[in-house]
């Protein structure tokens, strides 16, 4: 694939061709575009990507992947893959724990925006010597809506269609696995997975995440460490559902002001009040992050059942 010039599909801008991966960066409009986290914090915390220590995440990750597959029994591991940053450093890792022949990579871009993103993860999968396909899932998402009653509005609402698209590619996952006697591996960090920001049963369903343990500016980290390209760590996280969407327009404030959040509130128990001093963050941004956290309990627990009643 010739990668010598692109055009980005969201900034307009090139990409130039510089080894197997391309230079520069596919959405990246990260400098020009206010933030939430702008307004919200008047320090910069320090963030716990600033403490990992890369290589001894590694060390346990690359066993842990290559252990989990062993004692299940099976082949190898299926991974969807965006074109993103935590997609890229788990195949990363992955490859690293079982070898190039045991990944399989499935690229399902479902919209304009995704179609060029899916040939910078067309590349990072070539790069990393994996099989891999790409599946365009327009198609099956329009049967979907046909068939969908009416009166759920699918079409009209983001969140929905997106929630679906998330399904159907783990669908698609799942496919891949039964077929080749392989896990689906997850690509959920810990951030996600705290504030329940993915899909339940879409791309939160997995049978191993070996980032899952890892908040995003950790993941962020392991990454270079991992020498994933630059343009891929450039990228501004994004659901990918519409056109200059952004993680940080979702959850109210950038990773570097969630994460050190999270990690006192959740990790260390801290009041809201004190996450708030510590950190010098809005009262607002902590209370939405931590009632994020707590409404979404059920995305990180198995689903109840009345025995569950008498035994509490
Ligand atoms: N208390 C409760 N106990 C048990 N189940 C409960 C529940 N409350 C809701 N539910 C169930 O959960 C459903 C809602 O959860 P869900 O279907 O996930 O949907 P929901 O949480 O509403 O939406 C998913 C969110 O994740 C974001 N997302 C998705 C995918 C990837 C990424 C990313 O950037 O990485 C972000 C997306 O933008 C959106 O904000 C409800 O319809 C209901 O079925
Ligand atoms: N076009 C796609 N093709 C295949 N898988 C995808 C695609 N888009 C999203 N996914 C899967 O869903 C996960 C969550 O997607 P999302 O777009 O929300 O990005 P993310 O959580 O920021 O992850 P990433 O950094 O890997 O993009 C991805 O990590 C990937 O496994």
């Amino acid at each position: 694939m010739d990668t010598s010039t692109r055009a980005d599909p969201e900034s307009g801008t090139e990409k130039d061709g510089d080894g197997p991966y391309p230079s520069t960066r596919v959405g990246s409009d990260r400098d020009s575009n206010p933030r939430p986290d702008d307004r919200g914090s008047a320090a910069a915390p320090a963030a716990p990507g600033d403490a990992v220590d890369p290589a001894a995440e590694l060390e346990d990750a690359v066993p842990f992947v290559r252990e989990t597959v062993s004692s299940a029994g099976a082949e190898g591991v299926v991974i969807n893959m965006s074109g993103g940053l935590d997609s890229t450093v788990t195949a990363a890792i992955a490859v690293e724990a079982l070898g190039t022949d045991r990944v399989y990579g499935l690229i399902l871009p479902c919209n304009k925006i995704g179609a060029h993103h899916a040939r910078d993860a067309e590349e990072l999968a070539e790069a990393l010597g994996i099989e891999h396909d790409t599946v365009h899932l327009q198609p099956l998402l329009a049967q979907f809506g046909n068939v969908a009653p009416d009166r759920f509005g699918l079409h009209d609402e983001p969140t929905l269609v997106g929630n679906a698209i998330a399904r159907l590619r783990m669908t698609l996952a799942y496919l891949a696995a039964n077929a080749t006697d392989r896990l689906v591996c997850g690509t959920t960090n810990r951030t996600e997975h705290l504030l329940g920001y993915l899909t339940k049963h879409g791309d939160g369903a997995a049978d191993l995440l070996p980032i899952g343990h890892l908040y995003k500016t950790e993941v962020r980290a392991l990454a270079e460490t991992l020498e994933v390209p630059g343009f891929v760590l450039e990228k501004p996280p994004t659901p990918g559902l519409l056109a200059g969407q952004r993680d940080a327009d979702d959850l109210g404030a950038d990773y570097d002001v969630i994460d050190p959040a999270l990690r006192l509130a959740v990790d260390e128990g801290l009041a809201a009040d004190e996450v708030t001093s510590r950190l010098d963050l809005d009262r607002e941004v902590v209370d939405d992050l931590l009632a994020r956290y707590r409404t979404t309990e059920h995305k990180r627990t198995v689903p109840p059942m009345p025995s569950d009643r008498r035994s509490a």
